[in-house]
């Protein structure tokens, strides 16, 4: 039902307003492409464009009044806030009739591993018969239906939204990816978490945050923020990273540790077995031990299965239970995933863009590859380009054979990003080969049996981003074709 403009500045803090504020609004959207008759247009000055420069276009469109920072020359009610990108999350709240508070809310952040940990509670969830909800890079997921999306945390109104239709779809459980961006942006401004999960925190992003103190600090604010009415809340937090000290200092609700080597941690994994199927290991806690399976390999694969394991018990569900449902998770996609044809030589595609997650899975698949390990892997354009020379280390340390080529370029010159990752590379025997495609053919090409071909930075997509430009491409098919085109089916 339509509320008011007043109503639904509710929870915001008002400057100023002109016009009738008493009028209703039917929605609210952030870009005048897309506002519809009777809504709210939030004018957000951007990075490239400002968009009060579009409110006329939007009014035009229909928009009945406008979220301002500055008030416009135009005949529509206009409430003015001091940051339209901080508001638009806790009016579309009201809009939306605060979803968050109508579930259960996790938010999991941290350089890697967030899309990983989202599926495998999602997974412990659906095991115990909840309806869940997933919103992250792979888009969103509401009870088994796939909603597509091209960022890790959508915007605000489109994350409310997506927590509304959980609501009316029945969802119990919700479980989102919250970038280092979203937090800094307000994209969750407007969210009642009852979780935060912390992963790690290693670097990337330096291109927006700066610093890593400040990459950080971004971070640090969704568990300074688990309030609110629900109970219980707590924060999970990697206590093997360095950052967990600071994080269970800003935490609002209590905190619950998990590792390897910290030997306080709430839920500690001991007896780790790193296989080429996957990771088996004991996790002790509150004086019980639980055996765990899960089938994707490397070390790193402990933190993601335990962090899982420990919101699993912590809500309550048997431990037995939440191992049974990490057990029968048979993979994300394009993390670790295994392409095979009937060669013999494996083929990897995994999403590692950054050099803590590359390093980790060089060196996983180093460990159970007896023949040559050959790597495919590029940076993306217009990210933190002081990735690219440590990646370049991390890739030539492990591997016999690197093949540098070309992730999503976007608005930079593929061969240039490259020359940059050259810089970090420590090894005479590589290859510079900018179209990614000539480069998996390469690689599987020159394998041999018992070798590892690895194609890491673009896991999952499937697409090639050259200026604005945006290609279909998925390196699973790519690979998939190479091999055929060598024999194999
Ligand atoms: C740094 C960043 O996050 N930028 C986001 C930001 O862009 P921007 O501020 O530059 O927007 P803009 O293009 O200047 O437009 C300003 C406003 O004018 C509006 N507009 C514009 C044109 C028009 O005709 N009418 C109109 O109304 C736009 O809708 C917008 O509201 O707002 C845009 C609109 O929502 C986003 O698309 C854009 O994401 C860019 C594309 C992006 O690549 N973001 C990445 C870095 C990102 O967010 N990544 C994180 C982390 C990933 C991870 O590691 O997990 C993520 O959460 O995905
Ligand atoms: N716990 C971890 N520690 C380090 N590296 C990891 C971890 N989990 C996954 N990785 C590596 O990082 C890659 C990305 O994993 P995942 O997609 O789960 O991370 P993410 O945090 O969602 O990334 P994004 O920032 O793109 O959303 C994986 O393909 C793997 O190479
Ligand atoms: N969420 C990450 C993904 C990077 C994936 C890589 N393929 C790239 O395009 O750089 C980002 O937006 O920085
Ligand atoms: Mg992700």
């Amino acid at each position: 039902m339509a509320k008011s403009l007043s109503e639904i500045m509710n929870d915001v803090k008002v400057q100023d307003s002109s016009g009738d504020t008493e009028v209703l609004i039917k929605g609210i959207a952030m870009d005048s492409r897309r506002v519809k008759e009777g809504e709210l247009y939030a004018c957000v000055p951007g990075f490239k464009v400002d968009g009060h420069d579009f409110a006329a276009a939007a009014v035009k469109s229909g928009a009945a009044a406008l979220l301002v920072e500055r008030f416009l020359p135009l005949e529509v009610p206009q409430v003015k806030v001091a940051s339209v990108r901080q508001a638009m999350g806790p009016i579309a709240a009201v809009i939306y009739g605060f979803p968050s508070e109508r579930l259960e809310l996790i938010g999991v952040t941290g350089t890697n591993g967030k899309t990983t940990i989202t599926y495998l509670i999602e997974k412990i969830a659906s095991h115990q018969k909840q309806k869940a909800g997933i919103i992250g890079t792979l888009g969103a997921r509401i009870d088994g239906r796939e909603i597509p999306g091209d960022r890790t945390t959508p915007e605000a109104i489109e994350v409310q939204k997506l927590l509304g239709e959980m609501v009316s779809e029945g969802v119990s459980v919700a479980v989102m990816e919250v970038s280092s961006h979203a937090l800094d942006l307000g994209r969750v401004a407007g969210c009642e978490f009852d979780v935060g999960i912390f992963t790690n925190l290693t670097q990337d992003h330096l291109d927006y945050h700066k610093t890593m103190e400040e990459y950080l600090n971004a971070k640090s604010k969704l568990f300074a923020n688990l309030k609110g009415e629900k109970q219980p809340k707590f924060s999970i937090l990697n206590g093997d990273d360095p950052a967990f000290l600071k994080l269970v200092k800003v935490s609002s609700a209590p905190v619950v540790s998990y590792g390897i080597h910290n030997q306080e941690a709430d839920y500690r994994a001991e007896y780790v077995q790193v296989t080429a199927d996957g990771v088996l290991f004991k996790v002790r806690f509150e004086g019980k031990i639980q055996d765990i399976t899960y089938a994707t390999p490397g070390f790193f694969s402990v933190y993601n299965a335990l962090a899982a394991f420990v919101w699993g018990v912590e809500r309550g569900y048997d431990p037995k239970d939440v191992a049974e449902a990490l057990a029968e998770i048979p993979g994300v996609p394009g993390r670790f995933e295994s392409v095979r044809c009937g060669q013999p030589f494996q083929v990897i595609v995994d999403y590692a863009h950054t050099p803590d997650g590359l390093e980790n899975v060089v060196r996983t698949a180093r460990d159970f590859t007896q023949g040559k390990l050959i790597t495919v892997f590029g940076c993306g354009g217009d990210r933190d380009r002081g990735k690219r020379p440590l990646m370049g280390r991390v890739a030539s340390q492990e591997s016999d054979f690197l093949i540098v080529t070309s992730d999503n370029p976007r608005t930079e010159d593929p061969q240039l990003i490259i020359q940059e990752i050259l810089q970090g590379i420590s090894t005479t025997d590589y290859l510079a080969l900018p179209d990614r495609r000539e480069a998996i053919e390469k690689a599987c090409h020159m394998a041999k049996p018992g070798d590892t071909v690895l194609i890491a930075g673009k896991g999952h997509e499937t697409y090639q981003i050259f200026g604005t430009e945006v290609h279909p491409f998925d390196d699973r098919e790519v690979a998939r074709e190479s091999l055929r085109r060598l024999g194999y089916v």
